[in-house]
């Protein structure tokens, strides 16, 4: 069960942290400032306590004839570091081979965004993704490839502007090396990708 962010608690933090940085929380540039901040968590971290599960509770009707592979790639990503609360964002390709159920295609993007939306790292979100569909979908086999640019490591630190992190989480058929492959270059950047 998500309680939700409690918008009036965050307010209160980012009037404390703009104390902390010298900025006066009282200007008239910065007073709406932590309702804005605010709203602004209770969007990034939306998917704190939910459950994904509830998106793969319907399966969809097909007569046993699911196809031999559901691929949805360029799923957007955003997501929040655990260690610096900075977003980091990209694409989310997710592939089950079906065993007996298919959900819904928009199943596959709440899901994703359901356990991006919480403080995370790029690798445990990609088991996560990748459990929930083992435990919704029973499917033979799951390849989530999850790659993102992350802005603890673009802007701070380091500055590596151009550096993208690609995690790749698997189970079942889709863990062997041909099989996974085959969907690695449906998923391939642009004009190297294949069509079916
Ligand atoms: N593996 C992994 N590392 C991440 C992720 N997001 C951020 N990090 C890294 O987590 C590490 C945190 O390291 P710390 O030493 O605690 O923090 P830090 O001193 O800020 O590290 P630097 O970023 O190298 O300055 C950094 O190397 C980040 O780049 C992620 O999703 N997965
Ligand atoms: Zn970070």
């Amino acid at each position: 069960m998500n309680a939700g962010v409690d918008r009036g608690r965050v307010a209160r933090a980012v009037r404390e942290l703009l104390v902390a940085i010298g900025a006066d929380p009282d200007s008239a540039e910065l007073s709406a400032t932590p309702e804005r901040v605010a709203e602004s968590y209770a969007e990034f971290f939306a998917g704190v306590g939910v459950d994904p599960q509830q998106f793969l509770a319907d399966a969809i009707p097909v007569d046993g004839e699911t196809g031999e592979l559901v691929l949805m790639r360029d799923i957007a990503l955003r997501s929040v570091c655990e260690h610096h609360l900075l977003p980091f964002r990209g694409l989310a390709h997710v592939a089950y081979r079906p065993g007996e159920r298919v959900v819904g295609l928009s199943a596959l993007p709440r899901v994703v965004a359901a356990l991006a939306e919480r403080p995370q790292v790029q690798e445990r979100l990609g088991e996560q993704i990748a459990e929930a569909l083992v435990t919704g979908l029973a499917p033979l086999g799951v390849l989530v490839v999850l790659e993102a640019t992350h802005g603890c490591v673009t802007d701070r630190g380091v500055r590596e502007v151009g550096a993208e992190a690609v995690t790749i989480a698997s189970r079942g058929s889709l863990a062997e090396p041909a099989a996974r492959a085959e969907v690695m270059a449906l998923i391939a950047p642009g004009a190297e990708r294949c069509a079916l």
